[in-house]
């Protein structure tokens, strides 16, 4: 009889956990959404009209063998899964790859792939029509979806407010140096060290015009603003003797094989994992292959792999000609460079081969 594998979340660990034990196990991926949601290209999918369908590959095409139940676990315990539907999986292994949360437009919280859209195009309209925009976070998402918004309308004012001292802590100085001359250059506004004193009147995304205190005095006026700030890991189902690796973060610990502590039989790879490294979807990967080539060791027989958090990286575009690339083997790459591995193309054409489209 063949080893059952279920695979909890269809983002870009699970697809790939998924795609590659079909070979050589009965797979089941529990994943709520219609499609897989390409978010790498979520925030040029916000600002280009031609990217908002590229953000969406059908199921469908992955799996040969395997099934992909539309589904969502509510419940996940050392001795299975009990899915929202009301049905109960009990397979040999399981993998928790549920990913995190982030605020619209970076995570698109929307289940059925026409909602998503619908979205996404009159968050568009509404992004059209304002003069300023206000991004509150200077993290990776504030940073790109500013480059983002300029390229696509030179002419919008873009402010960016944080309360941090600096952007991007933990990279290099010449790095950070490198990311703030070119939005410099693009003419966005960075405000750090202040917060507004008070919420925006207007949610998220709604064009309406607004004014704010700032904490370090003076204030800031703007027709729109996202929040760029704020992931969090989706592991409430934590149930059973599995609930202990729940970190107070919402995090689950693992051991460097990505078992959970004490569990022979459950792993956990990407966003949700509480390891000291960032978390992307190359790292999401990484962990894949390594539960991939775990699960086949213990059907098969053979060494476990662990693996080994890896040291910061980020490739950060601002818009497809912008931005820059850190990796400590290949230190900065240039705007040119970063256009070239992410920017223009944002990597779809991994997705389409990995959703059969190709
Ligand atoms: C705007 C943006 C740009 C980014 N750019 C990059 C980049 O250039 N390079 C890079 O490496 N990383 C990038 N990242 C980070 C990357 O998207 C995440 O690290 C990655 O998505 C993590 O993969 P994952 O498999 O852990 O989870 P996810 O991709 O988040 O997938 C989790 C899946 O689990 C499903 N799920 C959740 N709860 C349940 C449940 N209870 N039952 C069943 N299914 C469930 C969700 O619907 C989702 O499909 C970016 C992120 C954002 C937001």
């Amino acid at each position: 009889m063949s080893t059952t594998v279920a695979v909890i979340g269809g983002g870009y660990g699970g697809t790939t956990v998924a795609k590659e034990l079909d070979s050589i196990a009965d797979v089941v991926l529990v994943e709520p959404r219609e499609d897989f949601v390409h978010h790498v290209a979520a925030l040029r999918g916000l600002v280009d009209p031609e990217w908002t369908d590229r953000l969406f590959y059908p199921y469908s095409g992955l799996l040969e063998r395997g099934r992909v139940l539309r589904d969502r676990a509510v419940s996940v315990d050392q001795d299975g899964v009990t899915l929202a539907s009301g049905g109960r999986l009990t397979p040999d292994y399981v993998v928790l790859a549920t990913g995190s949360a982030y605020p619209f437009p970076a995570k698109i919280d929307f289940r059925d792939s026409a909602s998503a859209k619908a979205k996404i195009r009159a968050t568009r309209e509404e992004l059209a029509g304002a003069g300023k925009v206000l991004l509150l976070g200077a993290g990776p998402v504030g940073l790109e979806l500013a480059g983002e918004v300029k390229a696509a309308w030179p002419e919008k004012a873009v402010t960016i407010v944080d309360p941090a001292k600096e952007i991007l802590p933990g990279f290099p100085a010449d790095f950070r140096a490198e990311i703030r001359r070119q939005l410099d250059e693009l003419g966005v506004e960075l405000l750090l060290g202040t917060a507004l004193t008070e919420a925006p009147i207007s949610e998220p995304g709604q064009a309406k015009t607004f004014t704010s205190s700032l904490s370090s005095g003076g204030e800031v006026t703007a027709d729109l603003w996202f929040q760029c700030y704020g992931g969090a890991p989706h592991t409430a189902y934590l149930d059973g003797s599995l609930a202990s690796a729940r970190q107070p973060s919402g995090q689950v610990s693992v051991e460097a094989d990505l078992r959970l502590p004490g569990q022979p039989r459950v792993f956990a790879i990407g966003d949700i994992t509480a390891l000291p490294e960032g978390k992307l979807a190359k790292v999401a990967g990484d962990h894949a292959e390594v539960v991939v080539a775990n699960i086949r060791a213990l059907i098969e027989g053979g060494e476990l792999r662990t693996h080994t958090p890896g040291g910061p990286m980020i490739s950060l575009p601002l818009g497809p000609s912008g931005g820059a690339t850190y990796a400590e083997e290949v230190g900065i790459l240039d705007a040119a460079t970063t256009s070239e591995i992410k920017g223009s193309h944002m990597m779809v054409s991994r997705y389409e081969e990995l959703f059969g489209l190709a």
